[in-house]
């Protein structure tokens, strides 16, 4: 087969509602940014991907998209090595909170990444095989999803300069155990899962002790794990893995830097997750070396694509560390990359996270509304490529929606000071 070259490509920004979900750094806005990549090539074929959408990032993904024309779709160091050169020199910047410190070669990471994995599914639509088989091919047919449970509001709060009236979602408020546990109900009884993550850092930490072990009396079949993005300090840390020993299947980001979570896991069995001190290939070193953490998040948006991910589940390997996945607010075409990465990493056995429940029915850019879930878990997709297609019209009224939301990057705190005018969101506050 002739080289599959790369003629132009296609970014577009996208806005999709979200609730108020609320978090260590403050509660996510109405609404969240994604951009929607297309690659074109001189065969007729385009490959497609979902990234960031803010405005540091649709700056990069431009950059990047300037020297592509002309690289084989499957020439993947060529393309790598055209968008590092490209990108090099853009200033660090995070396209979200709460994914670790920013760094020269994360912004790169992000980069390739976005166009990486719509080259695959480009590949893909070329040779008629899904994106998994080009990973090395499915180990399992369907990829375990886990329960993303939020304390939140019932509905964004208007503020004296903003009147408009934001959307009330289907879920309602969540503040305490009982409402933590209703919550769980709902989303195990609509999409089966098997495993429960309870984003905390919202609440003193003995409200969200009893949170989880109020789970673990409802759903005592279900592994939970408990995430609260390095809002506790060290002694915290440790007071609250002591109470919930036993309990959890791993505890995710307790505290804040590779050091302190070293201390943490040095006086307890929980293992410690993380998607925020190693989050990039620099951080692997001393998280080994310290012992500071026991699992890594994944998650190829911002690890670099599918091959970057790739190298980090070996290095997992060869360190005997886990592999999970990390999500962020996101659409139907993210969940069918997670998903064929997902099937094609054999030591990727935890649960994956998604946030899919979060998003409306009505609203992807997937057609057919996007992959289902069944009994927790969504079947890869056998078609070629990614296996999905763009729904064009939704494609347009979530640009439009994008155009009109009035966001432009991701502010928890922002938007909590909307509320609470004294909020800084600065960690570790418990
Ligand atoms: O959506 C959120 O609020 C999450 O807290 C997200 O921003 C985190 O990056 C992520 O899901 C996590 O596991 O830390
Ligand atoms: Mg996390």
């Amino acid at each position: 087969m002739s080289a599959l070259r790369i003629t132009g490509t296609t970014i577009t920004p996208v806005a999709l509602k979200d609730p108020p979900l609320l978090n260590s750094s403050g509660v996510h806005e109405p609404f969240a940014l994604r951009s929607i990549i297309e690659v074109h090539t001189d065969a007729g074929i385009t490959g497609i991907n979902e990234a960031y959408g803010d405005d540091a990032t649709l700056d990069l993904l431009r950059r990047a998209a300037a020297v592509l024309p002309g690289v084989d779709v499957f020439d993947l160091n060529e393309l790598s090595r055209r968008v590092s050169a490209a990108v090099t020199s853009v200033a660090a910047s995070s396209p979200t909170e709460l994914i670790g410190a920013a760094s020269a070669d994360k912004t790169v990471a992000q980069a390739v990444a976005a166009f990486e994995v719509a080259c695959f599914d480009a590949q893909g639509r070329a040779v008629g095989r899904p994106v998994s088989d080009l990973l090395g091919g499915a180990v399992r047919d369907r990829v375990d999803f886990s329960a993303y449970l939020f304390y939140k509001w019932a509905q964004h709060p208007t503020a004296p300069d903003d009147p408009r009236e934001f959307d009330v979602d289907p879920w309602g408020e969540a503040l305490d155990p009982d409402g933590i546990v209703e919550q769980a109900r709902r989303m195990v009884d609509r999409y089966g899962f098997g495993s429960l993550k309870l984003k905390g850092g919202v609440f003193p930490p003995d409200e969200e002790v009893e949170a989880v072990l109020a789970l673990r009396r409802a759903f005592p079949d279900r592994p939970v794990r408990l995430d609260p993005n390095a809002n506790w300090s060290v002694a915290t840390s440790h007071r609250v893995a002591e109470a919930l020993a036993g309990e959890l299947e791993y505890l995710e980001d307790p505290t804040p830097g590779i050091p302190g979570m070293a201390e943490v896991a040095a006086k307890t069995d929980l293992p410690l997750a993380t998607n925020m001190c190693v989050t990039g290939f620099a951080e692997i070193p001393e998280a080994v070396r310290l012992g500071a953490v026991q699992v890594i998040l994944s998650d190829h948006h911002f690890w670099g694509g599918y091959r970057a991910t790739q190298a980090l589940a070996g290095l997992c390997q060869t360190f005997g560390l886990g592999l999970s996945m990390h999500s962020n607010t996101h659409l139907g075409v993210s969940l069918a990359a997670m998903v064929h990465l997902g099937a094609a990493t054999p030591n990727l056995t935890y649960a994956l996270d998604t946030h899919t429940p979060w998003k409306s029915e009505s609203e992807d850019v997937v057609l057919g509304g996007g992959l289902t879930f069944t009994e927790g878990a969504v079947a890869v997709p056998a078609g070629p490529g990614l296996g999905v297609e763009l729904d064009r019209d939704a494609v347009a009224r979530l640009h439009e929606q994008y155009l009109t939301c009035g966001v432009r990057r991701r502010d928890d705190a922002g938007w909590m000071r909307r509320v609470r005018p004294e909020w800084t969101g600065k960690r570790p506050r418990f």
